[in-house]
Formats: C-alpha cells, sequence, structure tokens
C-alpha cells in the first residue's frame, strides 16, 4: 500500500508544540502532515510514571490539538505500542517519511527508539531525527561541546509551517483515562498546568518581573516557587523549546542592561547557566543510557543495599520522617509537583546518606512526583545527589541546618506539618529537644527516624571506605572523561580533577 504515498508522519514525542518545531516545519515542505501523539501504556506502567505528569500531557495535548487544527490539520492520538501503531497507520495511509526530534529519554523509550528505528529500515522508510535539547547524539568527546551548545542556541527559532492540509477520515483514539492506563489515583491540588498558553505566560512573567528574585529567592521553598522560572515541566513535554527560552531570556537581558536593571540582568544571567547545565545533564544520559540503573563509578553501584529499609524508605516517602524541614519538602512536593533545587538535593541526600536507602528507589518516587520529570536531568542529578558518580563532591545536606537557613522563621514547616502547631518558634527545628515534646512527638508526629549527627558520620565513612577502594582512581578518571564538563575546569594538584563546575553549583 505504502507504495507511492506522500504522506509525512509527524511523531511528537517531547516537543508538545507547533512553533520551533524542525521536524514538523521541515516535514509540512515534503508533502501531507498526519500529526501524531502515540500514548504508550508499556511507558504508562514503568515505575517513573505517574497521574500528575499525565495530567499535565493531557493538558498539552489539547492545546497542541487546537493549535495544530488552526493550521489545517488535528492532532491524531493512537493508543498502543509505537511499532504497532505505526505499521497500522502504514498499511492503512502509506508512510513517505516519519518526522520527529531526537529523544534523550529513559530506557524503555530508548528500546522503543531501536524497535522504530529497525521498523522503519524493514519499511525503507526514513526517520528523519532532529536534535532539540542542545544534546549531541553518537558524541565521540566532551571536547568542544560548550561550543557545539552555544551554536545549538543561536540558530534561528523556526516558524510554525503556514498551513496544512487536512487529511480526511484518519481514525484518532479518545485520550485514556490515567486508571485505564494502570495509574494509581495522584491527587496534586497544586500543580502547574500544561499546553504552550501556561508555558508562554510563566515565561513572559519570569522575564518581566520574577527574573529580579531569581537569585536571591531560589534557594527557599518559600521564595522559590515565585522567584524560579517554573518553566521545567514546559521543556520537559516540550511546549516551549529550550532554544526558545534562551533567545528570549538572551534578548530580555539585553534589555535589562540597557534599561539600568543590574538585579534583573544578573538574575537572566544566573537562568543562562542552567539552560546550559539542562543540556550537560542530559548529555550524561544520552551518553550511557542506562544511568538510571547502573551508578557511573561501577565500584559505588553496590554501595547500599538493593532492597531498601521499607520502614525508612516510606517514612521518606510519606515525609513522616520526624525531621520536620524535611518532611515539610516531601509534602510541598506531594500536593504541587514541584519543589526547588536544593530542597530536590537536600531529599535526594537525606534518602541516600542518613537513611542509606538505594537510590534507584528514591529516584523512583521522586520521578513520580515531580511534573517536570525529565530523565536526562533527573538521573545524573540523583547520582550526584547520591555520591555514586565518583566525581562529584559529597554533599552531606543537614536538613536541620536548611530548615534553619532557608525557613529562619518556620513558617514552611508550620503550613506543610501542622501537627507541630503547638511547638513553639525556637524548638521548631528540632522539637525532640523541647521540653513539651512528649505532647506531640511519638503522638501526632514521628520521632527523628535516625540521630543525624551519627548517620551522617556513618555515611561519611562508608564512602571514604568505597573511595580507598582498589581501582577507584581508575574508574573515576574514565567517568571524568566521558561526562565531566569541560567549561571552566581547571586541572587539580595531585593529578584526578573533579567536576568543577558542577561542584561550584552557586546554590
Ligand atoms: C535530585 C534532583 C532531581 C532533579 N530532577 C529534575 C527533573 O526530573 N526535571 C527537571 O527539569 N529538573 C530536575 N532537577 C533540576 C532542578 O531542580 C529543576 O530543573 C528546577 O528546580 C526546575 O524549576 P525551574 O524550571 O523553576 O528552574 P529554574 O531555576 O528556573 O531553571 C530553568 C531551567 O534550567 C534547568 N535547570 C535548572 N537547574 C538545573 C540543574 N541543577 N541541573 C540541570 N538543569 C537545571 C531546568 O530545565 C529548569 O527548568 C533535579 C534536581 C535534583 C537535585
Amino acid at each position: 500500500m505504502a507504495g507511492r504515498t506522500s504522506l509525512q508522519v509527524v511523531w511528537f514525542k517531547r516537543d508538545l508544540r507547533a512553533s520551533d518545531n524542525t521536524a514538523l516545519a521541515r516535514a509540512a515542505r515534503h508533502g501531507p502532515v498526519l500529526p501524531l501523539y502515540i500514548v504508550e501504556p508499556a511507558l504508562w506502567r514503568r515505575e517513573d510514571a505517574s497521574g500528575r505528569q499525565f495530567a499535565f500531557l493531557a493538558e498539552c495535548l489539547k492545546d497542541l490539538s487546537r493549535a495544530l487544527a488552526r493550521l489545517g490539520q488535528r492532532l491524531v492520538i493512537r493508543v498502543g505500542e509505537a511499532v504497532a501503531v505505526l505499521e497500522d497507520i502504514r498499511l492503512r495511509h502509506g508512510i513517505a517519511g516519519l518526522w520527529s526530534h531526537q529523544e534523550t529519554g529513559h530506557l524503555a523509550s530508548f528500546a522503543r527508539d531501536r524497535a522504530v528505528a529497525s521498523w522503519a529500515r524493514a519499511h525503507a522508510i526514513p526517520w528523519y531525527e532532529f536534535p532539540q535539547d542542545g544534546v549531541v547524539r553518537r558524541l565521540a568527546s566532551r571536547d568542544g561541546w560548550a561550543e557545539r551548545w552555544e551554536a545549538a542556541m543561536s540558530a534561528p527559532v523556526v516558524p510554525a509551517p503556514q498551513a496544512l492540509a487536512p487529511l480526511g477520515a484518519v481514525r484518532s483514539d479518545p485520550l485514556p483515562a490515567a486508571a485505564d492506563l494502570g495509574l494509581s489515583p495522584d491527587p496534586c491540588p497544586a500543580r502547574q498546568r500544561g499546553g504552550r498558553a501556561h508555558g508562554l505566560a510563566a515565561l513572559d512573567a519570569f522575564l518581566a518581573t520574577r527574573a529580579e528574585r531569581y537569585r536571591r529567592g531560589m534557594s527557599s521553598p518559600l521564595t522559590a516557587p515565585d522567584a524560579c522560572s517554573r518553566l521545567s515541566a514546559h521543556l520537559a513535554f516540550g511546549t516551549l523549546s529550550l532554544r526558545e527560552v534562551a533567545q528570549a531570556a538572551r534578548a530580555a537581558r539585553e534589555r535589562a542592561r540597557t534599561d539600568g536593571q543590574p538585579g534583573r540582568a544578573a538574575g537572566l544571567a544566573a537562568f543562562d547557566k542552567r539552560l546550559h547545565w539542562r543540556s550537560h545533564f542530559m548529555q550524561k544520559l544520552e551518553d550511557a543510557p542506562d544511568l538510571e540503573a547502573r551508578a557511573m563509578h561501577p565500584a559505588l553501584d553496590d554501595l547500599r543495599p538493593r532492597t531498601p529499609d521499607r520502614a525508612r524508605l516510606e517514612a521518606w516517602m510519606r515525609g513522616e520522617t520526624g525531621l520536620p524541614f524535611l518532611d515539610a519538602c516531601m509534602r510541598a512536593l506531594i500536593a504541587t509537583g514541584w519543589i526547588n533545587f536544593r530542597m530536590r538535593a537536600m531529599l535526594t541526600a537525606v534518602a541516600s546518606y542518613h537513611l542509606w536507602l538505594d537510590w534507584r528507589a528514591t529516584g523512583r518516587h521522586l520521578a513520580r512526583l515531580f511534573t517536570d520529570y525529565e530523565p536526562g536531568i533527573h538521573w545524573p542529578q540523583i547520582q550526584m545527589q547520591s555520591g555514586v558518580t565518583g566525581i562529584n563532591a559529597l554533599r552531606i545536606y543537614n536538613p536541620v541546618k536548611q530548615g534553619r537557613d532557608h525557613d529562619p522563621q518556620g513558617r514552611f514547616i508550620r503550613r506543610w506539618a501542622p501537627e507541630l502547631a503547638a511547638v513553639p518558634d525556637a524548638f521548631l527545628h528540632e522539637p525532640w529537644r523541647w521540653a513539651g515534646a512528649g505532647r506531640v512527638i511519638g503522638r501526632d508526629y514521628p520521632p527523628p527516624i535516625v540521630d543525624l549527627a551519627t548517620a551522617a558520620r556513618e555515611a561519611r565513612a562508608r564512602m571514604a571506605e568505597a573511595r580507598r577502594s582498589e581501582g577507584f582512581r581508575e574508574a573515576k578518571a574514565l567517568v571524568l572523561a566521558r561526562h565531566g564538563s569541560r567549561r571552566g575546569a581547571r586541572p587539580r594538584r595531585g593529578g584526578g580533577g573533579g567536576d568543577h563546575r558542577q561542584m561550584a553549583l552557586d546554590l
């Protein structure tokens, strides 16, 4: 059937927008376009998938379909395994070309892409894949990577096609309900809304005003929800492209400079750096797709028991560890689907060091809670904050100190841990030290799950022992060569080197 068709299938994945979509723009020049989104049940059955992510996706698809309908052809949604869906379309309509963006995703999407590539080859269908995240496929060396990133971010934004030829009758499935995909109920009352219109609104507000507060406000969970850009979920689902965000931010920074607004300009410079980090981290997963399963440094892969202590894991997951600031952060994340970088790092570090839980299990839980789950940022960050990369400095965050630094009056704790209402301000960060603790601790709120100082000491000793193991330095050099940033890295006395830029994250 496929013989003389000119149908171009544009497979939308994590690029849910019509503008700055190279795959869509290029396909439209070649023939009639079938814009396709495949809901893949197997991917939604994974342990890192969640109802909040699916709800965000549903909003993005609705918005995208409206945008495409305005161009002439609405989005076609199909539910099924990717190869089966594409084969069905090929048999019914023929496919002249398959167009998409490259995806740096989890292991299941990687395997699925390989299956699609071999299906396309078998049917002599060309599959055109375009980069979109500043990530380089089949990268031989990190040397020169930053320059390539600059070039990708400076390339002109691609306009949406002027029109899409209407296709007539093409089957589109209704979007399944989350429960039909086996997703558990996942209430997230303060979740961000999906769709390009919401993404653009967040971008505009950040560039125009909120960037002024960015550097000052990013570290505290009280101020970060407003001070940070809140673009992560939009970048993860691709309602906005990284390039358009980078270019808009750079233009706004220029304006801030010429208008004499140094605070806003500095905020936008810090933001630009993070867009670069985004790609830097995603490149790690692109280069080593199994980072969700295996530690970067082989000697650190089995550091913690693979089957984590169930009671500790569940207490951490629910925000019931008896450590008020940590619990408040986890509960806020459960209710909103987002928390700031520093608190993500703290949640991970306490789980990995003080509670000595395997990073794979805790990483999957956090992935489910993040509306903005982006495997290419998530897994390298989880590994880094758990000390299993072998190339980063250990950061064993103390949640009491973090609380005192970033929630000095305890407002955040009071909001998310109302059981502690009776505890006086002076003891809110360590209520077990309060003389009246017996009235609350062990009744309405649990005692601390570990003694923080002892647990940190033990973790540090275990890490030091692992780092002394035979062959550790040699393996570390290989990790550094493969994944380390070259930007700003300086040779270190005594050899070995380190990922300096990441160690110096200006938190
Ligand atoms: C353990 C852990 C897991 C994380 N998992 C994710 C994830 O699944 N998805 C995700 O988008 N971010 C993740 N991050 C990075 C960071 O916390 C979020 O990108 C940020 O909090 C999102 O909010 P924002 O868009 O307002 O960020 P902003 O501070 O406004 O930054 C703008 C964008 O830059 C990128 N970015 C910011 N900080 C980092 C960073 N440290 N590393 C890489 N990219 C960065 C993101 O794309 C972000 O949207 C994780 C961090 C940690 C410590």
